[in-house]
């Protein structure tokens, strides 16, 4: 846990960089800081590991005050990556996995064992990639190193600056989706910082939006983008900020709507009077364990008949998302299947369809219920300054 007392940082020349901030990252809770260049944003992250000393208030990591920390031994205990990766250009990629727990005296077999662990968690197969030296990887696969170096000693605290920002925007995307599923294994306490709203929205449980040294607004990305607590905020976040939502709100169960189903193995001419009946023009396709094949219309069965079953005119559909997925993947879905609806599952268990309808109103829904709870960012800022 990180928890920032009245924190405020005057460098020697007079800049005030960040002034009086006072917020709280649960553990295993990953929190964005996000804001324009100059904001404050690096300056905040580099006084966790005392890379940075502040001017006054307190700065508290697992209930510690880190000011009584040796330095050195608080820097083991907090993973530090940095957008220039940093990594040392004459070791191998294993060797530089393995630095810091060979620094706080693993032996060596145990130091490299561990480090092949890790690169294969952050996707790189260690026999192909631990020997290979920095300048023989791409700029996505220097990051992934970054990554496993970082989490090699297994640190409880997690610093990010900028840990995407030096790659093209798809690896960009993938790498962010790599780390989120990481993170759901190993549960670090994380500040990451960005300048980039998407990513903030995409990553954060919370997300902190900073204006000139302080912050205006701390809550999770739906709250900032549902309510934002400023005009700043508003204007910082964006005017589309109603398409952003669609990455933080999720396909839940009450948002689907229950197609007509039809079984693989159901003769085609019984199927096609069943839907018939229903005025449905198609329905979806289901095996015998109630898991999606495709869909099927009606007419097509229709005019099949004896003896064909439906397996002989179903469809294959690709597109689907699980249950608690963002909504902006299943309407990407949607346009990348040229397709009305697509179906939702829960674990391998068809669930239900999603709408264009259905998502509109999932977007509503979600907005009301921010409108409501606007202010909570606040309430948590007074009872931390109270203390
Ligand atoms: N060593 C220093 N001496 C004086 N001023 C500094 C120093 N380091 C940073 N600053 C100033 O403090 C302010 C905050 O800088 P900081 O690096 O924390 O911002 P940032 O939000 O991380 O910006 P960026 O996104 O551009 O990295 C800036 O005005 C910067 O110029």
């Amino acid at each position: 846990m990180i928890r920032f007392e009245r924190v405020s940082k005057v460098y020697p020349d007079g800049t005030s960089a960040v002034d009086g901030l006072s917020f709280e990252v649960a553990e295993g809770e990953l929190v964005t800081l996000v804001g324009p260049s100059g904001c404050g944003k690096t300056t905040t992250m580099m006084m966790v590991n005392r890379l940075i000393e502040p001017t006054s208030g307190r700065i508290l990591v697992d209930g510690e005050d880190i000011a009584s920390v040796d330095p050195v031994k608080l820097r083991r205990r907090i993973g530090y990556v940095i957008q220039q990766v940093g990594l040392f250009p004459h070791r191998t990629v294993l060797d530089n996995t393995a630095t810091v727990p060979a620094l706080v005296g693993w032996k060596r077999a145990k130091a490299r064992a561990r480090a092949a662990e890790l690169l294969d968690l952050v996707g790189l197969d260690p026999r192909t990639f631990g020997s290979r030296y920095p300048a023989q990887l791409s700029g996505g696969q220097r990051q992934r190193v970054g990554v496993a170096r970082a989490l090699a000693a297994d640190p409880p605290v997690l610093l990010m600056d900028e840990p995407f920002g030096a790659v093209d925007p798809v690896v960009r995307e993938r790498l962010q989706n790599e780390f989120l599923s990481l993170q759901a294994t190993v549960r670090k306490t994380v500040l990451l910082v960005t300048h980039d709203i998407e990513e903030a929205v995409r990553m954060g449980d919370r997300m902190a939006v900073y204006g000139q040294g302080r912050i205006e607004q701390f809550d999770t990305p739906a709250a900032v983008l549902g309510a934002p607590a400023t005009p700043y905020v508003a204007q910082f976040v964006g005017a589309d900020r109603g398409l952003k939502r669609l990455s933080v709100t999720t396909v839940e169960e009450a948002d689907l709507e229950q197609p007509p189903l039809a079984r693989l193995d159901e003769p085609a001419d019984a199927a096609a009077a069943r839907l018939r009946e229903a005025e449905a023009r198609w329905a979806v396709v289901l095996n015998a364990s109630g898991e999606l094949h495709g869909w099927v219309s009606t007419d097509e069965l229709s005019l099949a008949g004896t003896p064909a079953t439906v397996a002989d005119l179903a469809r294959r559909m690709e597109a689907w998302v699980p249950l608690g997925a963002p909504l902006k993947q299943a309407f990407s879905e949607m346009l990348q299947y040229d397709a009305g609806w697509v179906a939702v599952l829960d674990g391998t268990h068809f669930a239900g369809v999603l709408t264009p309808a259905k998502l509109h109103e999932a977007l509503r829904r979600s907005v009301d219920a921010d409108a409501q709870g606007v202010g909570r960012g606040e309430v948590e800022f007074d009872s931390v300054a109270d203390a």
